[in-house]
């Protein structure tokens, strides 16, 4: 099916904003600029006064995390995790994983994600499910704590994640390997890991060196920093790495996640939230590091807004290196579009280009925010926000068009969601 988005200011891969079209052809960016004679477009979106982006691409969350929204807030991170978060999650059964991500669906696609990077579990499959149900890009894994007793079992669980979904939806879902971090897992469990994805030729996405504690925990029980001991198991020699957080990291980490080419996902709300640091963004991106952006669970951020996100990493490296320059508008926009594609593992996603697949965010320039129009990728950064987000397209089906979502019942999982939390919750 061919669709048409005529007469819109696009953001282009080069940071320009013209006023153009963009032709589709079923799953993909056809052309962009002059309508081509014989281009005969079966649905024709009128893109007057929006402004078309790539899709935001959420680098690292727990979908399902939504069911746990301000159930446990202020509270820092192994309080959070231990005695709120895991004694709730383990009650968590299969309708809890879907309506849990059905409701991060509905709140990704009104604020303008097309793919997200989750790391969850039990029953991946579910989550896998409503990223089909919805239309949306996942990159999938299923969070394995090495040291709880069925570890090993969880191994298995993400070999049958990867045999039975990477590839799937059409290819809009791919699988990696997600070893939860490293003070969870052993370094004979993240051998196992390693050899498993690899033999798989799956990835790694893991969170590492979030906090202070966790790299003097470290330190205490190996003699070595995060980095160090994880990439001594042999993890990081597969096919790639997912890093969420790197937030405290020194000259020898940065050393180990280039010479690893490690994509970072970097977490600013989520950072804020837990109090757990200020990753050194501008130093990683100085150094050539891939960094992109997520959300991390709706329980530690509290939405999945990336365009919060990226307004966050704009602001924040400003003010925690004094440096106004630090992180510009579109920088920003392109960790949570360009950066996050690769970060993610994926190819032809997250530009508005020939050839990409046509992941495609309009927001809706009507309000105050978008008055006067001057530079619309910094009014997109530092004033307009997600409820502008009207239209979204995943390989070029539209999931939300003026605000209405297409392949969603909000109100159904609103309720279910309310259900599974309250009895997850009380
Ligand atoms: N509890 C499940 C799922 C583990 S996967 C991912 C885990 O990461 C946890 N998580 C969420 N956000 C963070 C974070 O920022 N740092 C560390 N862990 C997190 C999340 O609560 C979940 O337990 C099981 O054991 O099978
Ligand atoms: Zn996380």
């Amino acid at each position: 099916m061919k669709t048409l988005i005529k007469n819109v200011r696009a953001l282009l891969p080069d940071g320009t904003t013209p006023l153009t079209n963009i032709m589709i052809d079923r799953d993909k960016i056809a052309a962009i600029g002059e309508v081509p004679d014989g281009f005969r477009a079966a649905k024709v979106i009128d893109g007057t006064g929006k402004f078309a982006v790539p899709g935001f691409i959420n680098a690292h969350t727990h979908a399902s995390m939504t069911l746990f929204r301000s159930y446990a807030d202020d509270m820092n991170l192994m309080d959070w995790l231990n005695n709120m978060i895991w004694p709730a999650e383990a009650k968590m059964q299969e309708e809890d994983i879907y309506w849990g991500a059905m409701l991060a669906a509905v709140e990704m696609i009104e604020g303008g994600t097309t793919t997200f990077a989750d790391m969850y579990g039990p029953y991946m499959e579910k989550v896998a499910k409503a990223a089909n149900d919805a239309g949306l890009r996942a990159v999938l894994s299923r969070g394995i704590i090495g040291v709880a007793p069925d570890g090993d079992a969880k191994i298995e669980e993400n070999v049958s994640l990867y045999k039975d979904f990477n590839g799937a939806a059409d290819g809009r879902i791919t699988v990696m390997f997600g070893p939860h971090a490293p003070y969870t897992c052993p370094p004979d469990f993240l051998k196992k890991v390693a050899s498993t994805a690899q033999s798989l030729g799956a990835e790694i996405h893991i969170h590492m060196a979030e906090t202070k504690a966790e790299v003097e925990q470290i330190v205490k029980e190996y003699g070595k920093r995060p980095f160090r001991y994880v990439e001594e198991t042999g993890l990081f020699d597969g096919k790639g790495t997912l890093a969420a957080h790197c937030v405290h990291l020194d000259d020898e980490d940065i050393a180990i996640i280039k010479k690893h080419a490690i994509r970072v996902a970097h977490n600013p709300g989520s950072n804020m939230k837990l109090a757990s640091g200020i990753a050194p963004v501008p130093r990683l991106l100085k150094e050539g590091v891939c960094v992109a952006l997520g959300t991390d669970g709706a329980s530690s951020n509290n939405n999945l807004d990336m365009l919060e996100e990226i307004n966050l990493a704009a602001m924040l490296h400003k003010v925690s290196t004094l440096d106004p320059l630090a992180v510009p508008a579109r920088t920003a926009l392109k960790m949570g579009t360009e950066y996050g594609a690769k970060a993610v593992g994926l190819t032809g996603v997250g530009k508005l280009e020939v050839g990409c697949k046509a992941d495609i965010t309009l927001f809706d320039m009507a309000g105050a925010a978008w008055y006067p129009r001057n530079d619309l990728a910094s009014q997109l950064v530092y004033s307009a926000h997600a409820d502008s987000a009207s239209t979204v397209l995943v390989d070029g089906r539209v999931l939300m068009e003026d605000g209405e979502l297409l392949t969603l019942d909000k109100e159904r999982i609103f309720y279910e969601a309310q259900k599974c939390a309250e009895r997850l919750t009380k």
